[in-house]
């Protein structure tokens, strides 16, 4: 019997596939053998230890960091094979990636918008300056912003291209609590309203309980455990996820 192909416009459900994922520095294994897919509308959360493998592997993800073997799928595209195609699927943001401080928040939009090749970038910049309550900004530079307000570029920045996969290495990290919660109900935003999903580290376990769908813990590069935030204390016999990412940071049985 005849069947007919999928329709080539439906985007695939799951926008980050990884596989096996591997990479070692002599006899270093940072990452040993990941696989875990994020899916669209999906907020996943990186958790583990110093060292545990987290940077490694958000790094490998972006395309800065060859992995030693294993595969890699933005929406869909394998990132080894048309790398162009699969990162411009994806943006990053992270408290150690400031954008250039000499630069207003409407020369970096611009910049990185088109870096992007973003179509109709000034309609696209008013939209995030609106969204992200940064319109007074506009012709400041970045440089003498508070945290809190060059978080919310960063994040204008990360959105600028419209990501099917947003990265983002602890993007609350040195928020005041009030800003911070006006971060994560952005992200919660992008994700349930917008066409994407998020891969999120963070060491706040409380913030992780309440933004992410789903965790995946991770120690000495391997996942250990993973599900829903909220069930899995319970299902391990622990109190709080911080108790059970201790336990397991320590090693001991769960
Ligand atoms: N270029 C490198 N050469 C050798 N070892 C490395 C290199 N980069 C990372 N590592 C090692 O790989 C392991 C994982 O490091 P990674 O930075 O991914 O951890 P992390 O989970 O992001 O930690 P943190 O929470 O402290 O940022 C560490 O043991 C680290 O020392």
């Amino acid at each position: 019997m005849k069947t007919s192909p999928p329709p080539q416009s439906a985007p695939p459900a799951k926008v980050l596939s990884v596989v096996e994922l591997r990479k070692q520095y002599g006899a270093t294994v940072a990452v040993d053998g990941l696989s875990f897919d994020v899916d669209r509308h999906e907020i996943v959360g990186l958790l583990g230890s110093n060292g545990a493998g987290k940077t490694t592997t958000i790094n490998m993800v972006l395309g800065l960091l060859e992995p030693s073997s294993g595969s890699i799928h933005i929406e869909g595209v394998d990132l080894a094979r048309h790398r162009t195609r699969a990162l411009a699927h994806t943006n990053f943001a992270a408290i150690y990636a400031p954008l250039p401080g000499n630069l207003t928040v409407q020369q970096n939009l611009r910049t990185f918008g088109l870096l992007y090749g973003v179509k109709h970038l000034s309609e696209r910049i008013e939209q995030l300056l609106t969204h992200l309550e940064l319109t007074r900004f506009r012709d400041v530079r970045c440089g003498v912003l508070s945290s809190g307000e060059q978080t919310r570029v960063t994040l204008a920045k990360a959105l600028i291209n419209r990501p099917a996969l947003l990265l983002l290495d602890e993007p609350t990290a040195s928020l005041d609590p009030m800003t911070a919660r006006d971060i994560r109900a952005r992200i919660r935003d992008f994700a349930t309203q917008g066409q994407g999903g998020v891969l999120w580290t963070s060491h706040n376990m409380y913030e992780v309980e309440e933004v992410c769908d789903r965790v995946l813990i991770v120690s000495r590069g391997r996942i250990v455990l993973q599900g829903d935030p909220r069930a899995l204390p319970a299902q391990y016999g622990k109190a709080t996820l911080e108790e059970l990412f201790i336990t397991v940071a320590r090693g001991e049985p769960s």
